[in-house]
């Protein structure tokens, strides 16, 4: 398949992203980064008459493709207090069986988050390539963004976490030295091996502890997020937005289950020119 061929494949995906989970009604939506989430903008301008939806974009080239669709954008700190975002659109590097993502191939993953986690409902869009049974099959790398001067020491820390050979992203062409994100820091990219997911620990496949170098994804990530220095690590693993408002309901939830960080549906755009819909519920479409 051709580079266009994945082209179309994104664009399917976004279209019937959008038609399943954005609303002309909505308040506020935020829009991801990366390139898929151009045809998801392309796709909400083909159906929104509404001027009065915001789009929170999570970073500097996202805040671009908003503007230039002639949306309007909206700080994420300029939010009201309490309010949550009616769904959040982006892409995403891989994601596994349980609906676990890496983000961060873009360097916006801490913005990513922070809107992922403000969502009723986050969805993902990606083309067939980031559909695998679990993570670090086909991406080598799990992103994660640091302050620059405590470098050194995130990437000893990593290599006791059993990551074989950390290394510090540098800038593409132009830019001689490591690659700044939004917020002026560093992304280090950590390679491990392929990641269990929770079912695969519950089913007696390793502890997912890190014991011979086996991690399980939500205790990676913890892990990871410990480490003094880092401002966040690109997997989205955990509870969903649905999930976390379940909680909620119950009373149960904290100020730290607030939100979800994984989607609750994430499109592929097949091969074929179908699109496979994979949900929290574990159902395909
Ligand atoms: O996480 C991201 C940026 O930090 C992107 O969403 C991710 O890299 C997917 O990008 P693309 O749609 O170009 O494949």
């Amino acid at each position: 398949m051709t580079d266009t061929g994945i082209e179309a494949a994104k664009r399917k995906a976004a279209i019937r992203a959008v038609e399943e989970h954005f609303s002309p009604d909505f308040s506020y939506v935020g829009i991801g980064s990366g390139t898929t989430i151009i045809y998801v903008v392309e796709a909400i301008k083909e159906r929104s008459t509404n001027p009065n939806i915001l789009f929170v974009p999570t970073g500097y080239q996202s805040r671009q493709v908003v503007t230039h669709a002639g949306l309007t954008p909206i700080a994420f700190d300029s939010l009201p207090e309490g309010k949550m975002l009616d769904v959040a659109f982006d892409g995403a590097d891989e994601v596994d069986e349980d609906l676990n993502c890496i983000k961060g191939g873009g360097a916006c993953l801490f913005q990513e988050k922070l809107v992922a986690e403000r969502a009723k409902k986050f969805v993902c869009v990606a083309d067939y390539r980031k559909d695998q049974p679990r993570l670090l099959t086909n991406w080598p790398t799990i992103p994660i963004e640091v302050a620059p001067i405590s470098i050194n020491t995130v990437l000893r820390s990593l290599r006791l976490l059993g990551s074989p050979n950390p290394h510090v992203r540098t800038g593409l062409l132009a830019k001689a030295g490591p690659l700044k994100t939004d917020q002026d820091f560093f992304i280090i990219d950590a390679p491990f091996p392929v990641l269990l997911t929770a079912k695969d620990t519950a089913s007696g496949l390793g502890a997912g502890d890190g014991t011979g170098g086996k991690w399980e994804v939500e205790r990676l990530s913890k892990e990871i997020n410990q480490i003094t220095g880092v401002l966040e690590v690109g997997l989205f693993c955990g509870l969903d937005g649905v999930q976390a408002e379940a909680l909620r309901e119950q009373g149960l939830g904290k100020a730290s289950v607030l939100g979800g960080q994984k989607p609750v549906a994430v499109y592929f755009g097949m091969q074929d020119g179908s699109v496979k819909v994979r949900t929290a519920k574990g159902g395909i479409k």
